[in-house]
């Protein structure tokens, strides 16, 4: 399971006994180098399947680029920065940055335009995301309807001659036409099964601020199930109060305020979440906090609380209040 994957769900075991497919629902990111077509896919992705593409401008911690509702799965697409040599300390920076989102979607589909020559550019980030080694990864080549079946079966043989060099496989190679609409839909079949079995991760009214607290809180949940045995994980429950940008701030300093509260079932499990001197809870913080950041694209400050939520799991009205 990718690092933003969700709960083990009682859904999705349900439906594997009633012999459907589990519901799948997780993280992709296309990368490529510039004008590879990466935004144009993402829209055809998205508009195929009645989605919706969140629009709030001038944020900079917005990284959602649209959701694909599918019956099977439900697939997220976020934005990365484009990763490049890096010339400076800021540019090393940025692409760690990268690099960590890279790590934690489940998916990753590198775009190659079928008109444009494999080049260093392309090879660059290839070379990169070889090094992401547990994340399955698609070579998808673009703007197929500029070119003849020739020229498309060479680029299909050097992308995968380019894995082959960096001693990795790609988990499908293929062929689209975002303009003409050409293998989209199947793009988003092959995507679906590489995903995480989870309920949907957000709901399919519009996008709002909440599907990024979901999101948020999954990071901190996680941070904080790390290390932890027995029947414990299944007591822990997180929901982001609040993310408020901090006022007065800069604009090229901005700081997110990230309130959430850590929920537990029984005051004896305070303890162990918390740790000696409250050591443990500093690491989920610390440890959440860079993987939200590289999620939101922005400074974060993480404010954890614990709190006991006596039997939740069995108290109907505890789990719509902690979002279940
Ligand atoms: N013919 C054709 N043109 C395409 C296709 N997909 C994208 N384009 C064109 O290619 C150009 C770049 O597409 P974008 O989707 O903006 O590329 P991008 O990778 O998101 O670019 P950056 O945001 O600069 O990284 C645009 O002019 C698109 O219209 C396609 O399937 N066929």
């Amino acid at each position: 399971m990718g690092a933003m994957s969700v709960r083990p769900d009682t859904d999705a075991a349900a439906q594997q006994a009633a012999g459907k497919a589990p519901h799948r629902a997780g993280f992709a990111c296309f990368v490529g180098r510039p004008n590879a077509g990466k935004s144009t896919l993402t829209n055809a992705l998205v508009g195929q399947k009645v989605a919706i593409t969140s629009n709030r401008p001038q944020t900079t911690r917005h990284t959602v680029r649209g959701i694909v509702h599918r019956d099977d799965a439900q697939l997220i697409l976020v934005d990365t920065p484009g990763l490049h040599k890096p010339r400076t300390l800021l540019g090393e920076r940025l692409n760690d940055v990268v690099r960590t989102t890279w790590a934690e979607v489940d998916v990753i589909g590198f775009c190659l335009p079928a008109d444009q020559k494999l080049g260093p550019g392309d090879k660059y980030i290839v070379k990169e995301l070889a090094g992401i080694k547990k994340t399955p990864k698609i070579a998808i080549i673009t703007k197929t309807d500029l070119v003849d079946s020739k020229q498309l079966a060479e680029q299909l043989l050097a992308v995968s001659r380019l894995g082959e060099e960096l001693g990795f496989e790609w988990a499908e190679i293929i062929p689209v036409s975002a303009v003409k609409d050409t293998q989209v839909g199947l793009l988003g079949d092959l995507i679906a099964p590489l995903l995480p079995e989870s309920p949907p991760l957000y709901p399919e009214g519009d996008l709002t601020d909440e599907p990024e607290m979901v999101m948020v809180a999954e990071l901190i949940r996680e941070a904080a199930l790390e290390g932890v045995r027995d029947e414990l994980p299944h007591s822990i429950a997180v929901v982001v109060e609040e993310m408020l940008p901090r006022e007065g701030r800069p604009a090229d300093k901005p700081l997110l305020d990230i309130h959430a509260n850590v929920y537990i079932e029984r005051p004896s499990q305070k303890g162990i979440i918390i740790g000696p001197k409250g050591k443990r809870l500093k690491d989920v913080g610390t440890k959440s906090r860079k993987h939200i950041e590289a999620l939101l694209g922005t400074p974060v400050f993480l404010d954890l609380h614990v709190k006991v939520a006596k039997d939740w799991q069995r108290d109907p009205k505890q789990l719509r209040k902690l979002g279940f």
